[in-house]
């Protein structure tokens, strides 16, 4: 029988979506049967559970699952053998610690002696120790910020992203224990013949990660500015370009990195780019 690769992605909730878009960037396409926990890829040697996210660690560590995606905030959390190989870019959030929006705050001395409710006593503890703390923790495993407003705590220690659900429940953030983005995990004894398919698997991603991150640039040049405009766009080795119909000008085109996006195209403006285009890359890879 073939050998496939198992990879374990939450079954519902904030991961589930950018995980299975991911795998279909990667031209995986699966089998998604409603309430079907378990599914085949139909183009690729890949087999897919769906489980409940705070489970995965030790499917991973015990190698039901060769990998996952889940947030490295679990990976923290559940401290089991598993390694990241790969970090994906969505689900980004942190772990924080709030307070009552009217308490004065003076440093994290403020929460020695406090009881403080969250769903990562692990990750919480260790802060704590790190800064020579001693708290009460109270574990609970959802709607952690109602607990100050119930008399549960005096404080929490959740995950926060736009932070509207601090806010509306009159909370303010205080301290970032963590910072926190989807990842692909590994066990740690993968065998080698999954290991050659995670690698195919991890050069798709990569193309795919990479082609998120950059932009294909089209622009048009009078000839005086051209040595100047090839400094400032590298390209993958170096930018491709073409003489125009019309003398003095040529065509250049390159790839621009999302990060300094703005920046190059402001210097490419200041000498005398026209008519850029910008255009999304499907897959780039490197
Ligand atoms: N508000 C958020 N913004 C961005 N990413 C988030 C946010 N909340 C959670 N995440 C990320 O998504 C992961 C899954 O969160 P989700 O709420 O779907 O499941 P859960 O309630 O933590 O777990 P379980 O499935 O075991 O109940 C988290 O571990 C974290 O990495
Ligand atoms: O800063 P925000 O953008 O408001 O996001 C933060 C909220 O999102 C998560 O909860 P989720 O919605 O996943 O609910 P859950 O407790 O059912 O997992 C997290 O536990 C916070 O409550
Ligand atoms: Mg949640």
């Amino acid at each position: 029988m073939e050998k496939k690769l198992k990879i374990a992605v939450q079954k519902s909730g904030r991961l589930n979506e950018g995980s299975l878009a991911l795998l279909k960037e990667c031209s995986i396409s699966i089998d998604n049967g409603k309430d079907q926990l378990k599914a085949n890829a139909r183009n690729f040697p890949l087999e897919v559970f769906y489980l409940r996210n705070s489970d995965i660690p030790q499917y991973v560590e015990d190698g039901i699952a060769d990998i996952a995606i889940i947030g490295e905030n679990l990976v923290v959390e559940k401290q089991k053998k598993i390694e990241v190989i790969q970090r994906l870019g969505f689900s980004k959030c942190r772990l924080s610690l709030a307070i009552p929006k009217n308490a004065d705050y003076n440093g994290p001395s403020y929460f020695d002696g406090k009881k403080l409710a969250t769903s990562y006593p692990n990750t919480l503890q260790q802060f704590l120790d790190k800064n020579n703390l001693q708290a009460e923790i109270h574990e609970i495993s959802g709607s952690v910020e109602i607990a100050p407003n119930i008399g549960l705590a005096d404080g929490i220690c959740d995950l926060v992203s736009t932070g509207s659900t601090l806010f509306k429940n009159g909370l303010k953030e205080v301290e970032t224990v963590l910072k926190s983005e989807a990842c692909i995990v590994q066990n740690q004894n993968i065998e080698p013949e999954a290991k050659k398919i995670l690698d195919k698997l991890l050069f798709r991603v990569k193309s795919v990660l990479a082609a998120k991150n950059n932009k294909y640039v089209l622009l048009n040049v009078p000839d005086e500015s051209l040595d100047r405009v090839i400094e400032i766009l590298p390209g993958m080795k170096s930018p491709t370009v073409l003489p125009l119909a019309q003398k003095g000008w040529h065509s250049v085109h390159s790839v621009i990195n999302e990060h300094d996006f703005w920046n190059v195209i402001d210097q490419l403006k200041e000498n005398g780019a026209q008519g850029i285009l910008v255009v999304p890359i499907e897959k780039m890879v490197l």
